[in-house]
């Protein structure tokens, strides 16, 4: 089977490692790069990989996952491109940077996809969005859909949507994650131990999570189920319009789009 390295294997690249080890992937059939000493140490001794040089690893794979931070991501181009030939994948999974960006530091004939995955990825619930690059085949995208299939749903979007879909569904788990946190905290502030707080927003986070995948219903038709005339609910959310979520979340995710786009331009 064809050799895939992880270069940068940080969160999300040993989350991309992890998930491709649960799918079934022969470890002697991946390959890390990864900067740090302790964290090369660290994936070896939990996954049994090889962790290489990132030269190393580009010359010997037929598909490379670039995984380190956009700032990072021209040194790592620029110390592999030697190494490249015609016909590779390379696996872009960072935020901002475009394709033609990456296409303009390699030998032509490289195929390039953007992806933009997401830490539910851990639980192979992750979402990924493809978009290829200007020299990539059908074969080529449909190898990064299989690497980014092994840990949750891809769809494939133009790469003009990238953007936002950072702003939707890169990020989109810290939001999740900070509305978990706020709940939490007004249940302890409600009084609850927040052991029982904790338990409570979890199972009714999961619990409205798989209600939308599994009815298929709209979101507000569900609010609405919950929600009595001159009842609980209703006052919450009166309170939560007071207080401009919707507006909120409408700035933040305006806010995370223009820093993907910044991002691409080196900021
Ligand atoms: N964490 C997240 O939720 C998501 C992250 N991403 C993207 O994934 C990429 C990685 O993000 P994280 O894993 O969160 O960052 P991280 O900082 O946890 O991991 C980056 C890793 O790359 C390593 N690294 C840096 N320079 C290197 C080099 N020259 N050669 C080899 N390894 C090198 C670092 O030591 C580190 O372990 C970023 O581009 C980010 O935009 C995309 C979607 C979600
Ligand atoms: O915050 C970031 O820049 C990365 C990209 C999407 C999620 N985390």
């Amino acid at each position: 089977m064809a050799q895939t390295a992880i270069l940068g294997a940080g969160v999300m690249g040993e989350t991309l490692l992890s998930g491709l080890v649960r799918a079934g992937r022969r470890v002697d059939h991946l390959l890390v790069g990864e900067k740090r000493e302790e964290r090369a140490r660290e994936l070896e001794d939990r996954y049994g990989v090889a962790v290489v040089g990132n030269r190393e690893a580009a010359e010997k794979a037929d598909t490379i996952a670039l995984v380190v931070k956009p700032q990072d991501m021209g040194d790592v181009l620029d110390e592999i491109a030697p190494a490249l030939r015609p016909g590779q994948l390379l696996v872009s999974l960072a935020a901002g940077i475009t394709t033609a960006f990456i296409e303009s530091r390699v030998p032509e004939g490289v195929a390039v996809v953007r992806v933009m995955p997401n830490t539910p990825a851990l639980v192979d619930e992750g979402m990924a969005a493809i978009s290829p690059g200007s020299h990539c085949s059908d074969e080529h995208l449909a190898e990064a859909e299989a690497l980014m299939a092994s840990v949750g749903k891809v769809l494939r979007i133009p790469e003009r949507q990238q953007d936002a879909v950072t702003a939707i569904s890169g990020s989109g788990p810290a939001y999740i994650f900070f509305v978990v946190e706020s709940m939490i905290e007004a249940g302890v502030h409600l009084g609850l131990p927040r052991s029982t707080a904790t338990d409570l927003v979890v199972q009714t986070v999961v619990g409205s999570a798989k209600m939308l995948r599994e009815t298929g219903t709209h979101p507000t038709v569900l609010r609405e189920q919950v929600t009595s005339p001159a009842g609980t609910t209703a006052a919450a959310l009166r309170e939560l319009e007071i207080h401009k979520v919707r507006a909120a979340f409408l700035a933040a995710m305006e806010a995370a789009r223009d820093r993907s786009r910044a991002l691409a331009e080196g900021s």
